[in-house]
């Protein structure tokens, strides 16, 4: 498969002159992931970074006008689900067996814009999470600093790095965190425009996670306790790989396989 150019950082000329804080940080932590920073687009470009607010987005030039997609875990969304959601009945916290109050360190290996990993967090897990697309990585790593700011007990139980979550996991000493967490990206079959926005971005931007089979295993090597696979509910088991039980919810399946000592 071809892969789409990587989304570049636009910016503006006062952004290049004087940039704030936020926005040197944040040139500079892109500029680390490859990503380029310029103030002129390629003309093929569908996709680009900017910084709006005081955040980064990614935007569709498509729909230069409309917000672009960001990580925010102190949006209205998120933080209606961790006051309302089902707590530790949430099925993704079910399937992981996490439960009020009880400390447990769990791996997002595919943590894309975050909202599970959120989930986990504000339960009370530590979550390491490793993204591999350095555009999803520098979204994250926005998204954690303005957490910061806001909640920062809560952000420091995150931990991001960017890289590919198989090596990552396979450098591990067996066991070395409770459970993993994969939502690898499945290619929908539904029309693009009933795709959530930010899915169908993420589509345009990589593709679908051709080489996911390959995290299972490594991620057995990594989960003392349990790994847990999302999946759309019609989709085919990961590595075709029967689990040791599943726990649905209205769009979702997770497939839990349990790590037995
Ligand atoms: C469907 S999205 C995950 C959505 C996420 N669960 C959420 O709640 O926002 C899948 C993400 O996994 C990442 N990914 C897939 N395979 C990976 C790998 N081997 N290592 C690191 N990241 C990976 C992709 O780059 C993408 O950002």
């Amino acid at each position: 498969m071809v892969m789409p150019e990587l989304p570049v950082l636009l910016l503006g000329a006062e952004q290049v002159s004087t940039p704030s804080a936020t926005e040197s940080q944040l040139i500079s932590l892109a500029q680390s992931v490859g990503v380029r920073a310029i103030t002129e687009l390629p003309a093929a470009a569908e996709l680009a970074l900017v910084i709006r607010d005081d955040t980064l987005q990614l935007l569709d030039l498509a729909e230069p006008k409309s917000s672009g997609v960001m990580v925010d875990f102190l949006s209205g969304q998120s933080q209606y689900r961790r006051n309302h959601g089902g707590g530790s009945k949430e099925p993704v916290a079910k399937a992981i067996g996490l439960k009020n109050n009880q400390p447990m360190t769990v791996l997002d290996a595919t943590p894309g814009l975050g909202r599970d990993a959120f989930v986990l967090a504000a339960l009370g897990a530590s979550v390491i999470m490793i993204e591999r697309s350095p555009v999803a990585y520098l979204l994250l790593s926005d998204g954690l600093r303005r957490l910061a700011l806001a909640e920062p007990e809560l952000a420091r139980q995150f931990v991001l790095y960017h890289a590919n979550s198989c090596d990552y996991m396979q450098q591990l000493a067996p066991g070395s965190v409770d459970a993993v967490y994969l939502d690898p990206m499945f290619p929908h079959r539904k029309k693009s425009a009933l795709v959530k926005k930010e899915m169908r971005l993420f589509q345009v931007m990589l593709g679908p996670d051709e080489d996911a089979d390959l995290l299972l295993p490594a991620a057995r090597h990594a989960a003392a306790k349990r790994v847990v696979v999302k999946r759309p509910n019609s989709a085919p088991l990961l590595a075709g790989q029967k689990p040791s039980m599943a726990i649905s919810s209205k769009k979702h399946r997770f497939d839990v396989y349990i790590n037995t000592p």
